[in-house]
């Protein structure tokens, strides 16, 4: 049997568990009342399809309007940026405000944040078998390989498997060990991400934590950037926290916790599906096409006609075009709006950040010509690595690790509500193309 360890009380937890506690029986009330209630239908078009818009899962953490964007917790980013408490001598919030607003729903006070601030750093122990492990892959492992390997590895340390374990596992208090595994790994990942990059880019000479910092301050630290980049990653890792629970990261996380995996399994999981190129991987995509295309131009100046060509050449050599699209959304990604909006204060004058906006200006009615694609705009990928180039982050294979610390927030949001709420083990039910066939001749499944 394994030794299970107790989990610590603090406000941020108080606060939690009477939301909690609160919460539960709504949902045994829709259970119990309403669950036979039809909220959807499913066509063989999105059976085929990817499962396109079937309302099939439940979160309360954020949620994703077509038209509008993401909204956390009810808020939208400007108001999420405007209201919550905001880091010493910064514009933007903490992470750690922003970690206690996403599981809580609550906007914290000053001294709420300082608890949680004080919890993460007592949190951020990361095990040193975890750099052996990095560094026994091949050093060409592309970063996401290493990161995901470096969070599966700490799957030993998770106190949800030990209770589960212990003989004494109560379906009630399973949230808690969640909630502690959780909360370690959301302390940890950024020290795993610096680690990576100073490993891999950085002769391997590291930055130990400076005590005194914030989460997003103390990435900047360990990677070696000066001011602003602490106001660029608190800005990045609150953007890229979550989007719904449908996206392939954050689904992922959420089935694998379903069969009541730890946090370190399920979000190991998540970060392999991040690191596809339709997904979170978009982001390298997007620098790597503009630096072939400034290869191509071979020092001329871009502009609407070449830049035009390049996207015409990449959709008739039947590539999509990076950045931009999306699944759900059918307007600029407001978490485009948000970073183009940063970009204007602090870079205007990037040429990146100019031929960025030239791409802007030119790519959503080539998609609409080209008439594929559903939403011919751009997505938070199209402007995350232009800021990363700007500061110094060359090394556009490392941008979806930074997306991974950031989705890090919401997944491990959501799978301490999913233990909190008790959701099953997830398993859709799958059928034949033969059944397809005869529901399609029948014009619809008789039985
Ligand atoms: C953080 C994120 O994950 S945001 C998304 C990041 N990914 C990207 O930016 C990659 C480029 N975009 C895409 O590939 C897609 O738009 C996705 C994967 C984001 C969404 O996929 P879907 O929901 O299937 O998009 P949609 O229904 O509009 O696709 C219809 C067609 O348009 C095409 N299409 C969609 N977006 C694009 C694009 N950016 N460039 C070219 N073609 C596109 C699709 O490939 C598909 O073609 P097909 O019928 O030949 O298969
Ligand atoms: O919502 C999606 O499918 C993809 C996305 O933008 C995200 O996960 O951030």
């Amino acid at each position: 049997m394994s030794t299970v360890k107790e989990t610590v009380t603090s406000s941020l937890k108080e606060t939690l568990k009477q939301k909690i506690e609160a919460w539960r029986p709504r949902t045994t009330r829709l259970l119990k009342e309403f669950g036979k209630v039809v909220i959807d239908q499913v066509t063989i078009e999105q059976a085929i399809g990817g499962a396109r818009d079937v309302r099939c899962l439940v979160t309360d953490i954020s949620y994703l309007d077509p038209y509008e964007g993401i909204r956390f917790r009810g808020k939208t980013i400007p108001e999420v940026f405007a209201e919550l408490p905001k880091a010493r001598g910064s514009e933007y919030p903490t992470v750690e405000a922003f970690w206690y607003f996403l599981l809580t729903g609550d906007i914290p006070t000053q001294a709420q944040v300082e608890e949680v601030m004080a919890e993460w750093k007592q949190r951020q122990n990361v095990p040193s078998y975890v750099f052996d492990v990095i560094r026994a892959l091949p050093k060409d492992s592309h970063p996401m390989v290493m990161l995901s390997a470096g969070v599966l590895s700490m799957q030993r340390e998770s106190k949800f498997t030990a209770y589960y374990h212990s003989g004494r596992y109560n379906k009630l208090q399973a949230w808690e060990y969640m909630y502690e595994d959780a909360f370690d790994l959301v302390a940890r990942i950024p020290i795993i991400a610096a680690f990576i990059y100073r490993y891999k880019y950085k002769n391997d000479q590291h930055i130990p934590i400076d005590p005194n910092l914030d989460m997003g301050a103390n990435f900047a630290h360990m990677m070696g950037i000066p001011k602003p980049y602490d106001d660029v990653s608190r800005m990045y890792f609150i953007l890229h926290s979550d989007h719904e629970s449908g996206n392939v990261s954050a689904h992922t996380t959420h089935l694998v916790a379903s069969a009541l995996s730890d946090a370190y399994y399920a979000y190991s999981a998540g970060l392999n599906g991040l690191a596809g190129p339709l997904h979170g991987l978009a982001n390298q995509e997007v620098l790597s096409w503009i630096m072939e295309f400034q290869k191509k131009l071979g020092g001329a100046e871009p502009n609407k006609e070449n830049v035009s060509k390049a996207l015409w050449d990449t959709l008739n050599a039947g590539q999509v075009i990076p950045g931009y699209g999306h699944a759900v959304l059918r307007k600029t990604d407001p978490r485009y709006t948000a970073q183009r909006e940063f970009c204007l204060k602090h870079m205007p004058d990037d040429p990146l950040f100019k031929l960025v906006s030239l791409i802007y200006e030119v790519a959503p009615g080539i998609l609409m010509e080209h008439g594929k694609a559903k939403n011919p705009w751009p997505n938070v990928d199209a402007q995350s690595g232009v800021i990363q180039w700007h500061y110094g982050v060359r090394e556009w294979d490392f941008y979806t690790v930074l997306f991974g610390v950031g989705r890090a927030l919401g997944t491990m949001a959501n799978i301490t509500w999913d233990r909190a709420l008790g959701y099953p083990i997830e398993r859709p039910k799958s059928v034949t193309t033969e059944m397809l066939e005869q529901w399609a001749a029948e014009g619809g499944r008789k039985s």
